[in-house]
């Protein structure tokens, strides 16, 4: 549904340039959710501006469904642009309309009666949960609600495409469970293709199919949503990830620790087989778990367990290797003789 080709993006300002996405090459299928996330200056909004040439790319290719954006004359462009619908994280809602009038406005500019306009904006409402809102003004609305308004807006004209820009990035925790469980349910119920970008991971786990990271304007990562919480590659993901599922062992009890300490990812139906106490019953080792989540991502099982093995240091790794045999991703944190060393270097 969107292609995107070795698009750049380069700013020039007061004699200097500045990349805003370099080198970006992305495939987005129909009907799917695609997160893209970055700390701030990454090029996520760049990228996502790029989409429908609201910023246009300094070389590259946007293709949404066949159509090549940047082909188009600037009337053409109009017209293409009726099928990308967009949200803001500050709404961006006309504040002397009301909820309606704000809805229905979107209409205007495509040639739609004044009648039609009103019956189908009122359908939006109902869609959104806000159809008893319909004569109030965004002023009094709260955030959550005001990004309702500009999601119904945003639908007026039975867009293909929804682009997100931080469009929770405002909002409190419950509420942005609740714009996310309405977008998830558009997505559904339309089969409208999402593309949101978001500096929060846990937004990326809740609703995306796939995602990417960026960094300095280029994609460094990406993937299924569950793969790259499963199995991150670049260091900037891992961090990302960590902002969710955070299993990093304090200095001190890896100093304290006398064992081996093994970091085991369990994912898919593994997650709910008793791997680590059949660990323990097949070998003669003790295990401690230091820290341990099985989470559930795009509905499947995801388990992060941190162990510390003790005993015998030859069982112990027997037991390592029949871990590495039943599992994908087993990373040992620090040998059992590690923390004597440590504990030596502290004295
Ligand atoms: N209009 C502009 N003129 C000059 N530089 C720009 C412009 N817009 C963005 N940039 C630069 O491009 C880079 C990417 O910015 P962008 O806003 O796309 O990042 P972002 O990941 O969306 O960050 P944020 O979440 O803070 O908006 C930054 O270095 C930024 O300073």
């Amino acid at each position: 549904m969107i292609t995107i080709e070795q698009l750049s993006k380069v700013y020039h300002s007061k004699g200097k340039s500045v990349i805003g996405v370099d080198d970006v090459t992305l495939n987005i299928d129909q009907g799917e959710i695609y997160g893209i996330v970055g700390y701030s200056g990454a090029g996520k909004s760049t990228l996502l501006r790029c989409m429908n040439v609201l910023e246009r790319p300094t070389s590259g290719i946007v293709r949404i469904d066949g159509i090549d954006l940047m082909s188009l004359s600037p009337k053409e462009l109009r017209k293409a642009r009726q099928s990308i619908g967009m949200i803001f994280q500050g709404f961006h809602l006309a504040m002397s309309k009301t909820v309606l009038e704000n809805v229905a406005f979107a209409l205007k500019a495509s040639g739609v009666g004044r009648k039609e306009r009103r019956k189908r904006a009122e359908e939006l409402l109902v869609l959104v949960g806000l159809d008893d809102k319909a004569n109030q003004y965004p002023a009094q609305l709260s955030g959550g609600q005001k990004q309702r308004v500009s999601i119904a807006r945003a639908l007026a004209n039975n867009p293909k495409v929804l682009l997100c820009d931080e469009a929770t990035s405002a909002l409190d925790p419950n509420t942005t469970k609740s714009i996310l469980k309405l977008l998830q349910e558009i997505n559904r119920e339309l089969g409208l293709t999402i593309v949101l970008i978001t500096h929060e991971m846990e937004v990326v786990k809740e609703i995306c199919d796939r995602c990417a990271v960026m960094e300095e304007g280029r994609i460094v990562e990406q993937g299924s949503t569950y793969d790259i919480f499963a199995y991150p590659e670049n260091e900037l993901t891992k961090r990302f990830i960590q902002t969710v599922i955070d299993f990093q062992i304090p200095e001190e009890q890896l100093v304290k620790s006398q064992g081996t300490i093994v970091h085991m990812t369990i994912t898919g139906e593994l997650a709910g087989e008793s791997i680590v106490s059949d660990l323990l019953q097949h070998h003669d080792i003790r295990g401690n778990i230091l820290h341990g989540k099985i989470d559930y991502i795009q509905n499947q099982a995801l388990g992060m367990f941190v162990m510390e093995l003790t005993g015998d240091r030859s069982e112990v790794e027997r037991a390592i290797g029949t871990l590495h045999d039943k599992l994908e991703e087993v990373e040992v944190l620090q040998d059992a003789g590690t923390a004597d060393q440590s504990m030596a270097r502290a004295e």
